[in-house]
Protein backbone atom coordinates (compact mmCIF):
# COMPACT_ATOMS: atom_id res chain seq x y z
CA UNK A 1 0.00 0.00 0.00
CA UNK A 2 1.52 3.11 -0.92
CA UNK A 3 1.50 6.23 1.88
CA UNK A 4 -0.98 8.87 1.77
CA UNK A 5 0.89 11.80 0.77
CA UNK A 6 -0.76 14.83 1.25
CA UNK A 7 1.93 17.68 0.22
CA UNK A 8 4.63 16.72 -2.73
CA UNK A 9 7.27 19.01 -4.06
CA UNK A 10 8.75 17.52 -7.01
CA UNK A 11 12.21 19.21 -9.02
CA UNK A 12 11.14 22.28 -7.38
CA UNK A 13 12.67 25.62 -7.95
CA UNK A 14 12.29 29.54 -7.51
CA UNK A 15 13.75 32.39 -8.69
CA UNK A 16 13.94 35.68 -7.48
CA UNK A 17 14.59 38.72 -10.04
CA UNK A 18 15.62 41.86 -8.28
CA UNK A 19 17.60 44.19 -9.49
CA UNK A 20 19.11 42.85 -12.40
CA UNK A 21 20.61 39.74 -9.73
CA UNK A 22 18.95 36.76 -9.59
CA UNK A 23 18.38 35.03 -6.11
CA UNK A 24 17.76 31.23 -6.41
CA UNK A 25 15.83 30.89 -3.64
CA UNK A 26 14.90 26.88 -3.91
CA UNK A 27 17.26 24.88 -6.20
CA UNK A 28 15.60 21.82 -7.41
CA UNK A 29 13.73 20.47 -4.28
CA UNK A 30 11.79 17.39 -4.05
CA UNK A 31 9.78 16.34 -0.72
CA UNK A 32 6.65 14.25 0.07
CA UNK A 33 5.01 14.58 3.54
CA UNK A 34 2.66 11.83 4.38
CA UNK A 35 -0.88 11.90 6.39
CA UNK A 36 0.46 11.60 10.42
CA UNK A 37 3.85 13.12 10.05
CA UNK A 38 5.34 16.34 10.99
CA UNK A 39 8.30 17.22 8.90
CA UNK A 40 10.64 20.12 10.28
CA UNK A 41 12.32 22.39 8.76
CA UNK A 42 15.79 23.83 9.56
CA UNK A 43 18.68 26.01 8.00
CA UNK A 44 19.94 29.18 7.80
CA UNK A 45 18.50 32.90 7.72
CA UNK A 46 17.84 33.01 3.94
CA UNK A 47 18.35 29.18 2.71
CA UNK A 48 14.71 29.35 1.54
CA UNK A 49 12.36 27.69 4.61
CA UNK A 50 9.64 30.16 3.76
CA UNK A 51 9.86 29.88 0.16
CA UNK A 52 9.48 26.19 0.83
CA UNK A 53 6.51 27.20 3.14
CA UNK A 54 4.65 29.46 0.82
CA UNK A 55 5.07 27.15 -2.31
CA UNK A 56 3.89 24.33 -0.51
CA UNK A 57 0.50 26.11 0.26
CA UNK A 58 -0.10 27.68 -3.10
CA UNK A 59 1.34 31.06 -1.79
CA UNK A 60 3.58 31.81 -4.25
CA UNK A 61 4.25 29.92 -7.39
CA UNK A 62 7.45 27.99 -8.33
CA UNK A 63 9.96 28.85 -11.51
CA UNK A 64 9.76 24.70 -11.94
CA UNK A 65 8.36 21.91 -10.75
CA UNK A 66 5.39 20.55 -10.10
CA UNK A 67 3.62 21.28 -6.35
CA UNK A 68 0.85 18.38 -5.44
CA UNK A 69 -1.43 18.94 -2.61
CA UNK A 70 -3.68 15.58 -1.89
CA UNK A 71 -3.06 14.83 -4.88
CA UNK A 72 -3.71 17.86 -7.20
CA UNK A 73 -1.14 19.85 -9.32
CA UNK A 74 -1.69 23.18 -8.33
CA UNK A 75 -0.52 24.76 -11.93
CA UNK A 76 -3.29 23.73 -13.12
CA UNK A 77 -5.82 25.27 -11.03
CA UNK A 78 -7.56 28.86 -11.91
CA UNK A 79 -6.70 30.77 -9.31
CA UNK A 80 -10.97 30.44 -7.84
CA UNK A 81 -9.82 26.76 -7.68
CA UNK A 82 -6.64 27.55 -6.09
CA UNK A 83 -8.46 29.58 -3.04
CA UNK A 84 -10.70 27.44 -2.56
CA UNK A 85 -8.38 24.42 -2.49
CA UNK A 86 -6.29 26.37 0.33
CA UNK A 87 -9.31 27.79 2.18
CA UNK A 88 -10.63 24.49 2.56
CA UNK A 89 -7.45 21.65 2.65
CA UNK A 90 -4.50 24.19 3.92
CA UNK A 91 -4.13 25.45 6.92
CA UNK A 92 -1.40 28.05 7.39
CA UNK A 93 0.01 29.54 11.33
CA UNK A 94 2.05 32.38 10.79
CA UNK A 95 4.51 34.10 12.90
CA UNK A 96 2.72 37.22 13.54
CA UNK A 97 -0.65 35.61 14.25
CA UNK A 98 -2.02 37.22 11.61
CA UNK A 99 -5.58 37.71 13.42
CA UNK A 100 -8.38 40.31 12.20
CA UNK A 101 -8.25 42.87 15.09
CA UNK A 102 -11.88 43.72 14.61
CA UNK A 103 -13.30 39.92 15.31
CA UNK A 104 -13.56 37.88 18.07
CA UNK A 105 -11.27 34.84 18.54
CA UNK A 106 -14.51 32.57 17.45
CA UNK A 107 -15.26 34.60 14.60
CA UNK A 108 -11.36 34.73 13.28
CA UNK A 109 -11.68 31.22 13.57
CA UNK A 110 -14.57 30.90 11.82
CA UNK A 111 -13.91 33.09 9.00
CA UNK A 112 -12.69 30.29 6.93
CA UNK A 113 -15.59 28.21 7.77
CA UNK A 114 -18.42 30.58 6.50
CA UNK A 115 -16.48 31.70 3.51
CA UNK A 116 -16.62 28.34 2.15
CA UNK A 117 -19.99 28.38 2.68
CA UNK A 118 -20.67 27.09 6.30
CA UNK A 119 -23.85 28.76 7.93
CA UNK A 120 -23.25 31.58 10.15
CA UNK A 121 -24.17 28.93 13.67
CA UNK A 122 -22.90 26.24 11.99
CA UNK A 123 -18.92 27.94 11.38
CA UNK A 124 -19.18 29.40 14.99
CA UNK A 125 -19.65 25.48 16.53
CA UNK A 126 -17.35 24.80 14.65
CA UNK A 127 -14.99 27.35 15.44
CA UNK A 128 -15.65 26.82 19.63
CA UNK A 129 -14.80 23.07 19.11
CA UNK A 130 -11.31 24.05 17.61
CA UNK A 131 -10.69 26.68 19.87
CA UNK A 132 -11.90 24.20 23.06
CA UNK A 133 -8.72 21.78 21.27
CA UNK A 134 -6.77 24.93 22.45
CA UNK A 135 -7.76 25.44 25.62
CA UNK A 136 -9.86 28.85 24.87
CA UNK A 137 -13.06 27.80 24.87
CA UNK A 138 -13.75 30.75 27.73
CA UNK A 139 -11.94 33.36 25.51
CA UNK A 140 -14.05 32.98 22.51
CA UNK A 141 -15.88 36.25 22.69
CA UNK A 142 -12.47 38.29 22.81
CA UNK A 143 -10.94 40.31 21.11
CA UNK A 144 -7.23 39.82 19.80
CA UNK A 145 -6.17 42.93 21.68
CA UNK A 146 -7.53 41.29 24.38
CA UNK A 147 -5.43 37.95 24.53
CA UNK A 148 -1.67 37.32 25.53
CA UNK A 149 0.69 36.89 23.01
CA UNK A 150 0.56 33.00 23.47
CA UNK A 151 -3.42 33.24 23.56
CA UNK A 152 -3.35 34.86 20.15
CA UNK A 153 -1.25 32.05 18.55
CA UNK A 154 -3.43 29.63 20.21
CA UNK A 155 -6.49 30.83 17.72
CA UNK A 156 -4.54 31.03 14.89
CA UNK A 157 -3.84 27.83 15.29
CA UNK A 158 -7.17 26.71 15.71
CA UNK A 159 -7.84 28.61 12.90
CA UNK A 160 -5.43 26.56 10.35
CA UNK A 161 -6.75 23.62 11.84
CA UNK A 162 -10.79 24.01 11.65
CA UNK A 163 -12.81 22.51 9.01
CA UNK A 164 -11.22 19.31 7.63
CA UNK A 165 -7.70 20.14 6.88
CA UNK A 166 -4.98 17.88 6.74
CA UNK A 167 -2.64 20.26 5.56
CA UNK A 168 -0.94 22.47 8.28
CA UNK A 169 1.78 24.68 7.14
CA UNK A 170 3.49 26.54 10.18
CA UNK A 171 6.46 29.43 9.96
CA UNK A 172 8.35 29.79 12.87
CA UNK A 173 4.43 29.17 15.31
CA UNK A 174 6.52 29.45 18.39
CA UNK A 175 9.03 31.85 17.63
CA UNK A 176 6.99 34.73 19.31
CA UNK A 177 6.21 32.11 22.65
CA UNK A 178 7.30 31.91 26.02
CA UNK A 179 8.90 28.12 25.99
CA UNK A 180 6.04 26.59 27.69
CA UNK A 181 3.57 28.38 25.38
CA UNK A 182 6.04 27.72 22.52
CA UNK A 183 5.52 23.99 24.02
CA UNK A 184 1.81 24.00 23.73
CA UNK A 185 1.63 25.36 20.68
CA UNK A 186 4.05 22.54 19.53
CA UNK A 187 1.95 19.44 21.65
CA UNK A 188 -1.57 20.65 19.55
CA UNK A 189 -0.13 20.62 15.99
CA UNK A 190 1.52 17.26 16.90
CA UNK A 191 -1.90 16.07 18.15
CA UNK A 192 -3.68 16.87 14.98
CA UNK A 193 -0.76 14.83 13.26
CA UNK A 194 -1.36 12.05 15.43
CA UNK A 195 -5.00 11.86 13.91
CA UNK A 196 -4.06 11.78 10.22
CA UNK A 197 -2.68 15.64 9.42
CA UNK A 198 0.58 16.36 8.05
CA UNK A 199 2.24 19.08 8.72
CA UNK A 200 5.46 21.48 7.97
CA UNK A 201 6.66 23.51 10.58
CA UNK A 202 9.78 25.87 9.91
CA UNK A 203 11.39 26.03 13.07
CA UNK A 204 15.12 27.67 14.80
CA UNK A 205 14.69 25.70 17.74
CA UNK A 206 16.07 22.05 18.00
CA UNK A 207 14.25 21.16 21.16
CA UNK A 208 10.90 21.61 19.27
CA UNK A 209 12.54 20.38 15.82
CA UNK A 210 13.64 16.95 17.64
CA UNK A 211 9.81 16.43 18.01
CA UNK A 212 9.24 16.16 14.36
CA UNK A 213 9.62 12.78 12.53
CA UNK A 214 11.66 13.88 9.93
CA UNK A 215 14.12 17.16 9.96
CA UNK A 216 14.64 18.33 6.41
CA UNK A 217 17.79 20.75 6.45
CA UNK A 218 18.31 23.30 3.78
CA UNK A 219 21.00 25.39 3.03
CA UNK A 220 21.33 27.69 -0.14
CA UNK A 221 18.02 26.79 -1.20
CA UNK A 222 18.94 22.87 -1.18
CA UNK A 223 18.19 20.15 0.80
CA UNK A 224 21.35 18.95 2.40
CA UNK A 225 20.05 16.59 4.53
CA UNK A 226 17.41 14.72 6.31
CA UNK A 227 16.99 13.02 9.46
CA UNK A 228 14.46 11.55 11.87
CA UNK A 229 13.59 13.87 14.57
CA UNK A 230 14.35 11.27 17.28
CA UNK A 231 17.72 11.02 16.38
CA UNK A 232 18.60 14.50 16.81
CA UNK A 233 16.97 14.05 20.22
CA UNK A 234 19.22 11.34 20.73
CA UNK A 235 22.19 13.49 19.64
CA UNK A 236 20.97 16.94 21.42
CA UNK A 237 21.19 14.52 24.33
CA UNK A 238 24.41 13.05 24.01
CA UNK A 239 25.89 15.83 23.56
N1 LIG B 1 10.01 38.40 -2.80
C1 LIG B 1 11.33 38.20 -2.87
N2 LIG B 1 12.07 38.91 -3.75
C2 LIG B 1 13.40 38.72 -3.84
N3 LIG B 1 14.10 37.83 -3.10
C3 LIG B 1 13.39 37.09 -2.21
C4 LIG B 1 11.99 37.23 -2.05
N4 LIG B 1 11.58 36.36 -1.10
C5 LIG B 1 12.69 35.70 -0.68
N5 LIG B 1 13.77 36.14 -1.35
C6 LIG B 1 15.15 35.64 -1.19
O1 LIG B 1 15.11 34.24 -1.30
C7 LIG B 1 16.02 33.64 -0.37
C8 LIG B 1 15.27 32.69 0.55
O2 LIG B 1 14.40 33.45 1.37
P1 LIG B 1 13.47 32.77 2.50
O3 LIG B 1 12.67 33.87 3.13
O4 LIG B 1 12.73 31.64 1.91
O5 LIG B 1 14.56 32.23 3.52
P2 LIG B 1 14.38 31.72 5.04
O6 LIG B 1 15.23 30.51 5.15
O7 LIG B 1 12.92 31.59 5.33
O8 LIG B 1 14.99 32.91 5.88
P3 LIG B 1 14.65 33.43 7.38
O9 LIG B 1 15.07 32.32 8.31
O10 LIG B 1 15.49 34.65 7.52
O11 LIG B 1 13.18 33.72 7.42
C9 LIG B 1 16.69 34.79 0.38
O12 LIG B 1 17.92 35.08 -0.25
C10 LIG B 1 15.71 35.92 0.19
O13 LIG B 1 16.37 37.17 0.23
Amino acid sequence: MSADIVLSLAGVSREYRSGGVTVRALRDLSIEVAAGELVAVMGPSGSGKSTLLAIGGGLDVPTAGQVRVEGVPLDGLSATALARLRRDRIGYVFQDFNLVSGLTAAENVALPRELAGASARRARSEACAALEEVGLAAEADRFPDQLSGGQQQRVAVARALIGRRRLLLADEPTGALDSATGQAVLDLIRARVDRGAAAVLVTHEARFASWADRIVFLRDGRMVDSTGGRDLAEELLTS
